[in-house]
């Protein structure tokens, strides 16, 4: 299904507080060097047009919330809402989501963050831009779905991707994973049992009702239910490995 033609932000709006470049970014990603504060950090990997980074960093001010989109345009378009409303606890990255979780310095070039111990996930030498344990919940909604076989190596829950999405969330954290798309919800599940033992079992979400024509959780959210398509929602919750 095409995706709907975006408008562009106004002109005069200055992005520059909520829309950030690879090259803005701290060495570092934590509350404390993109938002000045400790509060718990929430990240969305593909956050399309931002409906859910508006939505709850408005619901939950007590959070921080950093979207990452790889659309330039997309991005924009989810920082101009923020920036609208003055948004503090929320900004928008426009660019790849996979590299800034990876460790390793052959992934994440060696000039960033300082070289650790072998991390104790995924056994490569740690060089971080996220550090373990340390992120309250990823979000991962409707993420694109590369039906080709050959092109499943795309997607965003990757094997890779999954274990740093684990790797990353502290004890408690929150891993949440939506979509319309079965095959993509049944062998990344199954995938998560495999790699991720440590996020337990799915436990369902439910469908909220919404009381106006925007209040969906994200755009495609509101688009598959307008289309009557069923929607998959699971969220983990990391467990202490040592249980
Ligand atoms: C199908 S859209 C869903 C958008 C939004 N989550 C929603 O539910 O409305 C998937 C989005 O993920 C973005 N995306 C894909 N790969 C990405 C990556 N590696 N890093 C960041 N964003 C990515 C795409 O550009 C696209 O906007």
């Amino acid at each position: 299904m095409p995706r709907a033609a975006l408008r562009k932000p106004h002109p005069d709006l200055d992005l520059s507080a909520w829309l950030k470049t690879p090259e803005d970014l701290p060495p570092i990603i934590s509350s404390q060097s993109l938002f000045g504060n400790d509060l718990p950090l929430e990240i969305e990997v593909g956050s399309g047009k931002g409906l859910f980074i508006q939505t709850e960093s408005d619901r939950r001010p007590e959070h921080n919330f950093f979207g990452i989109e790889i659309a330039r345009k997309y991005a924009a378009h989810a920082a101009a809402r923020l920036a609208k409303r003055n948004r503090t606890n929320a900004k928008m990255l426009a660019g790849d989501a996979t590299p800034l979780f990876a460790t390793g310095a052959g992934e994440t070039g060696s000039q960033v963050g300082e070289p650790a111990a072998a991390d104790e996930h995924t056994g490569q030498p740690a060089v971080t831009r996220i550090e373990s344990g340390s992120l309250e919940a990823v979000h991962v909604y409707f993420p694109d779905p590369w039906w080709k076989k050959r092109h499943r190596k795309r997607r965003v829950l990757s094997d890779a991707n999954i274990r740093q999405f684990s790797r990353c969330l502290r004890t408690g954290g929150r891993l949440h994973f939506w979509t319309d798309v079965l095959d993509y919800f049944e062998l990344t599940v199954e995938l998560i049992a495999e790699i991720a033992p440590e996020l337990g079992v799915p436990l369902p979400e439910t469908q909220r009702e919404s009381t106006h024509d925007l209040d969906y959780h994200t755009h495609f959210e509101r688009r598959s239910r307008k289309f009557g398509i069923p929607v998959y929602r699971v969220c983990y919750i990391k467990r202490d490995r040592n249980r």
